[in-house]
C-alpha cells in the first residue's frame, strides 16, 4: 500500500514538473511545434502506460483500470488541441449537416449499465504522423480528424477488446465486471449508436419519373412532412395499437427470418377524403424514421419496369401507392398468364401493338397480377424491413386478392372526426385542452359527420384577432349546417323514395281499375246477350 502511495505520489510529481516546463515551452515557441511535440508525446504515453501495467500490477489491479495520472497527462497533452477540435467539428456539422457520434475531447461521460458503474472518456487525436511543418493543417488533415471524432465510439469498443487504455479513448471500470461489459455493454452501445445515426438521418422522399433515360428509375428529395402521431387526429386506443404494431414490426427481423417471411407489412388505409390518409402514411415514416417511395403506378410502363422499380428501393423504407383505385383498373380479374404475355409481346411489338389498337397507347400496361406479385411475390423478398402502404377511398373496389392478408396485413380504416380526434386538434390548432363550447361540439359530433379536414379548415384561425372561441363558434357553425344539409337531403330522399314506392302502387291500381271495367263490361255485355 505505501509503494503504491509513494509510485503516485512521484508520478504525480513528475507530472506537475512536466507541465510547468511545457507551458513555459510553449510561450517561447510557435504553436504548430508544439502541436506536433504533444501529439508525439501523446504517442508515448499510450505505448508507454501497458508497460507500466505490467511492471506494476497494482495499478491496474485493486485500482479502477482506469489510471487516473494517465489521464490527467493525457488531458492536459490534448488541451491545446483541443479548441481547435471543437471548431472543426462545428464546421463538419455546419457544413454536411451530418451526425458526430462523439462526445467532446476529454469529455468524461459516466454511466451504468445493469448497475454496474464505467466512464467513458474521449479525447483529441490529431494526425501527427505527417510530415513535419509549421504550416496550419492543410484540408484533408482536418477531415482526419474529423472521422476521428465521428468514429469515436467504435474506436472506443475496438479497443476495449484489447482493453488498453490507447487512443482515442477509453472506459474505465472495475475489472471484476470484464465479462459484462466486453459480453453484453459492447453490443449494447453499439445498438444504440446505429439507432441514433438512423434517428439523425435525413429521411427522403422518393417518386418514380416515366423517363427512361435515368439511371435510377426513382428521383428523391428530403422528406420534410411534420406530421407525427401527436399530431394525428384519431381514437387514441386505435393510434396505440397502430403505432405498437408498427413498433413490433420494426423489431422483428429475428421473427420473420424465424417463421421463414419476407420482412415486410403491408397496410391498407381506406375512408373518405380527408380523414388522414396521406398524413397518417407521413406520420408512420417520422415515427419508424423510414423513407418513403411514392409509387404512382400510372407512370409505370409494365410489370418488368414495376419490378425493377421495387429492386431498387432500400431497407426501412415506406412504399406508397395512393388512391390505388384510381391509379390503375385493378378491379378485374387476373388476367391468365397468356393474356399477360400477349400484353407484354404487344409492348415489345409495335406492329402488334398498332394492329390491335391502331394507336400507340400511352396507359400503363401494370396488370393485377403484376402488382399482386410486386407486393407479395418472389420479388417482394428482395430487400428487408419494407412496408407497403395503399390507400382507398373505395375498399369495396379493390380485388379481395390485393387486400388479403399477407398482401395487406393491416386494413386501418380513417373515419370522420370523433370527439377524441377533436380534442387532438383543439389542441394542436388552438392550444386549447377543454372548453365549455366543448360540449356542444360533442353532441355535434356524434349526430354528423364531418371529416377531420374539415374540423381542422374550421379550427383555424382565419384573421389576427379571431380568438380560441370564436373559431370553436365557427366549428359548432359549420357542423350546424352539415347537419341541417344532411338532414334536408335526407329528407328528400325519403321523399322520393315514397314517391319510388308510391308509383308502383299506383300503377298497380291503375291496372285493377281497369281490370275491373273490363269485367264489369263483359258482365253487362254477357247479361246483355242473355
Ligand atoms: N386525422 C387527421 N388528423 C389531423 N389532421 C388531419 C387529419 N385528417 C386530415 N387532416 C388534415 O387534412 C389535410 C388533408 O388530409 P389527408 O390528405 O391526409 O387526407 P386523405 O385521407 O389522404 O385524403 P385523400 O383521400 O383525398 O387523399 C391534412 O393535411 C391535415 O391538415
Amino acid at each position: 500500500m505505501t509503494t503504491s502511495f509513494d509510485m503516485w505520489s512521484h508520478l504525480w510529481s513528475v507530472a506537475a514538473g512536466l507541465m510547468f516546463a511545457w507551458a513555459l515551452f510553449k510561450q517561447y515557441f510557435p504553436p504548430q511545434l508544439c502541436m506536433h511535440i504533444e501529439g508525439y508525446a501523446h504517442k508515448a504515453v499510450g505505448h508507454v502506460y501497458p508497460y507500466i501495467q505490467i511492471m506494476f500490477p497494482e495499478f491496474s489491479g485493486e485500482r479502477l483500470e482506469r489510471c487516473e495520472a494517465y489521464f490527467a497527462i493525457q488531458n492536459y497533452l490534448s488541451a491545446s488541441a483541443s479548441a481547435r477540435a471543437k471548431q472543426l467539428k462545428a464546421e463538419s456539422v455546419k457544413d454536411s449537416q451530418s451526425l458526430v457520434l462523439s462526445m467532446d475531447e476529454n469529455e468524461e461521460v459516466a454511466h451504468e449499465f445493469e448497475g454496474v458503474k464505467l466512464w467513458w472518456s474521449s479525447r483529441l487525436v490529431v494526425s501527427w504522423n505527417s510530415t513535419f511543418s509549421l504550416q496550419p493543417p492543410p484540408e484533408g488533415k482536418r477531415d482526419l480528424k474529423i472521422r476521428f471524432l465521428r468514429s469515436t465510439f467504435s474506436d472506443l469498443t475496438s479497443q476495449m477488446n484489447r482493453s488498453l487504455p490507447s487512443p482515442p479513448g477509453f472506459i474505465g471500470f472495475h475489472r471484476n465486471h470484464r465479462e459484462l461489459i466486453i459480453g453484453s455493454y459492447i453490443k449494447h452501445v453499439l445498438e444504440k449508436g446505429k439507432a441514433v445515426a438512423a434517428d439523425n438521418r435525413q429521411r427522403k422522399l422518393f417518386t418514380n419519373n416515366s423517363s427512361s433515360n435515368w439511371a435510377s428509375k426513382w428521383s428523391h428529395v428530403s422528406f420534410e412532412h411534420p406530421a407525427t402521431f401527436d399530431t394525428l387526429a384519431m381514437e387514441p386506443r386505435k393510434k396505440g395499437e397502430i403505432m405498437n404494431d408498427l413498433l413490433k414490426f420494426r423489431q422483428a427481423k429475428q421473427y420473420y427470418a424465424r417463421i421463414g417471411k419476407a420482412w415486410k407489412r403491408g397496410y391498407l388505409l381506406y375512408g373518405p377524403p380527408g380523414t388522414g390518409k396521406s398524413m397518417m402514411i407521413a406520420a408512420m415514416a417520422n415515427f419508424l424514421n423510414y423513407d418513403v417511395y411514392d409509387l404512382e403506378l400510372t407512370t409505370v410502363k409494365d410489370n418488368t419496369e414495376l419490378k425493377k422499380l421495387l429492386i431498387e428501393t432500400s431497407a426501412k423504407s415506406i412504399i406508397v401507392i395512393e388512391d390505388i383505385d384510381c391509379s390503375l383498373d385493378l378491379t378485374g380479374q387476373r388476367k391468365t398468364k397468356k393474356q399477360e404475355n400477349d400484353d407484354e409481346e404487344e409492348q415489345v411489338d409495335p406492329v402488334k401493338r398498332m394492329a390491335k389498337g391502331g394507336e400507340e397507347s400511352k396507359d400503363s400496361k401494370v396488370t393485377l397480377s403484376g402488382l399482386l406479385n410486386f407486393i407479395d411475390g418472389l420479388w417482394s423478398a428482395c430487400g428487408s424491413e419494407r412496408i407497403i402502404v395503399v390507400t382507398t377511398n373505395f375498399k369495396e373496389r379493390l380485388d379481395p386478392a390485393l387486400i388479403r392478408r399477407g398482401r395487406m396485413d393491416k386494413h386501418i380504416e380513417m373515419s370522420y372526426c370523433c370527439f377524441e380526434s377533436f380534442k387532438v386538434l383543439a389542441r394542436n390548432y388552438l392550444g386549447v385542452e377543454s372548453h365549455p363550447l366543448f360540449v356542444t361540439v360533442r353532441r355535434l359530433l356524434e349526430e354528423t359527420k364531418m371529416t377531420p379536414a374539415d374540423v381542422a379548415e374550421n379550427l383555424m384561425p382565419k384573421a389576427e384577432d379571431e380568438d380560441k372561441e370564436a373559431c370553436l363558434e365557427g366549428l359548432i357553425e359549420a357542423l350546424e349546417k352539415v347537419k341541417e344539409d344532411a338532414r334536408k337531403k335526407l329528407e328528400e330522399e325519403e321523399e322520393k323514395a315514397a314517391a319510388g314506392e308510391a308509383e308502383p302502387e299506383a300503377a298497380a291500381a291503375r291496372a285493377m281499375t281497369e281490370n275491373e271495367g273490363q269485367q264489369d263490361l263483359s258482365e253487362v255485355k254477357e247479361n246483355g246477350i242473355r
